[in-house]
C-alpha cells in the first residue's frame, strides 16, 4: 500500500477565482465505477494496472533511452500556456483571407534527445516545450513490452460495457512542470492516466457550456473556451463567475475518465518536476435518441447547427447577426 500521505501541496497549484468540488476517488475493482461511466460523471480510477508497467520505470530518462529515434511532435509556447488549435482551420473557406490569427505555439519536429535536453537547460524566460505524439509503432522495444502489458482486459471491459466506440488513438503527454493546457472539450470518450508525476485536472459538465464561451466552430480554437482562467474578461464573459467545476489532481497510476464533452483544463504541478501521461481516446458509440435530450446532445446539435450556418452564408461574420436576428426578443 504506498503511503497515502500527500505528495504535493495546495502552493502547487495556481489560482483561479473558481470553487471546486472534488472528483470522487474510486477502488478499480468498486462496481460504482461503473454507476459512474454509465452516467458519463468524472472519476478517478485508483489502484488499477491500467499503465502499471509504465508506472513501474518510464521517466524522462527512460524515455529517453526508449522512445525510438523519430522525430517527435513538440509544441512550444512563449509561456506556460499551451492552447491547442486546429492548423487546418487557419486558412479554410471559412475564413477566407487567413487574416488575424496568430497561433500561440508553434510546432517543433524533434528528436527525443534535443527534447529532454532542452528540459534540462531550461531557464526561467526561455520558451517552454510540450511533447504530444501519439504512441505508435516507432517506439522503441520496452516501450511496446510495456504498452502492450497494461490492463487491456479492464480497460477493454469498460469500452465494451459502456458501449463506447473504438479506440482511436494513446497520446503520449510529456510536458515540464507548470505547463498548462487551457479549458476545451474533446468529442471522444477518453482515460486519462498519470504515469509519472503530479497533475490537476479542473472539469466542467457540458451544460456548463454558456459559461465558458468557446470560440465559434470555424475558428482554429474550435473546441476550447475564449476564457483566460487567470485574467477572466468578467465583461465579455460575465457567466463565467458562474462556472462550478470539479477538481483532481492526479499521482502515478491514477487513472481520470474525462467523459466526452466534458470541458477540462490540465496543468503540470508547480514546482512538481516534468510529468508523464497517456491517454486513450474513444469514439463516443452510437448516440440512441432518447428524450429529454441530454447535455452533450445538445452541445453537438449546436455544433451542426452552426457547421450548417456557416456553409450556407459562407461569410462566417453573418452568422452571429442571423442568429441574434432569429432568437433576440424572441425566445425570453
Ligand atoms: O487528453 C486530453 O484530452 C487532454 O486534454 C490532455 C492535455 C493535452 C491535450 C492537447 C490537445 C488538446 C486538444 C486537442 C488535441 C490535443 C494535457 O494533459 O495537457
Ligand atoms: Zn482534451
Amino acid at each position: 500500500m504506498t503511503s497515502d500521505k500527500k505528495q504535493w501541496d495546495y502552493s502547487q497549484l495556481r489560482k483561479y477565482d473558481l470553487n471546486f468540488e472534488q472528483i470522487p476517488r474510486v477502488y478499480y475493482k468498486d462496481s460504482k465505477i461503473d454507476e459512474l461511466l454509465a452516467l458519463n460523471r468524472p472519476v478517478v480510477i485508483t489502484g488499477s494496472n491500467i499503465v502499471k508497467p509504465a508506472c513501474e520505470r518510464w521517466n524522462l530518462e527512460f524515455l529517453e533511452d526508449h522512445l525510438g529515434n523519430s522525430d517527435h511532435t513538440v509544441y512550444v509556447s512563449r509561456n506556460h500556456v499551451f492552447k491547442y488549435y486546429d492548423e487546418k482551420k487557419i486558412l479554410s473557406k471559412s475564413n477566407p483571407k487567413g487574416v488575424k490569427f496568430k497561433p500561440p505555439t508553434r510546432i517543433v519536429e524533434m528528436k527525443v534527445y534535443e527534447f529532454m535536453q532542452k528540459i534540462r537547460d531550461w531557464r526561467h524566460g526561455d520558451d517552454r516545450i510540450y511533447l504530444q505524439q501519439s504512441l505508435n509503432a516507432s517506439v522503441g522495444q520496452a516501450i511496446a513490452e510495456d504498452f502492450v502489458r497494461f490492463d487491456w482486459q479492464y480497460v477493454n471491459g469498460k469500452q465494451d460495457k459502456h458501449n463506447w466506440g473504438p479506440l482511436t488513438s494513446n497520446l503520449l503527454f510529456v510536458a515540464m512542470e507548470g505547463n498548462v493546457t487551457p479549458c476545451h472539450y474533446d468529442e471522444q470518450q477518453n482515460f486519462f492516466a498519470q504515469v509519472y508525476g503530479y497533475k490537476r485536472c479542473i472539469l466542467f459538465p457540458p451544460n456548463q457550456f454558456e459559461c465558458l464561451y468557446p470560440h465559434p466552430i470555424f475558428h482554429p480554437h474550435d473546441r476550447q473556451s475564449m476564457v483566460d482562467f487567470e485574467k477572466p474578461d468578467y465583461n465579455k464573459f460575465p457567466k463565467f463567475k458562474q462556472a462550478k467545476g470539479f477538481e483532481t489532481v492526479l499521482g502515478p497510476g491514477d487513472v481520470l475518465y474525462i467523459p466526452i464533452y466534458w470541458w477540462h483544463h490540465v496543468e503540470s504541478l508547480l514546482s512538481g518536476g516534468p510529468t508523464i501521461t497517456i491517454n486513450f481516446w474513444f469514439k463516443g458509440g452510437p448516440t440512441n435518441i432518447e428524450y429529454p435530450l441530454n447535455d452533450h446532445q445538445k452541445v453537438s446539435i449546436m455544433r451542426n447547427i452552426e457547421k450548417m450556418l456557416v456553409e450556407v452564408l459562407q461569410d462566417p461574420k453573418e452568422v452571429g447577426p442571423l442568429l441574434r436576428t432569429m432568437v433576440l426578443g424572441r425566445f425570453t
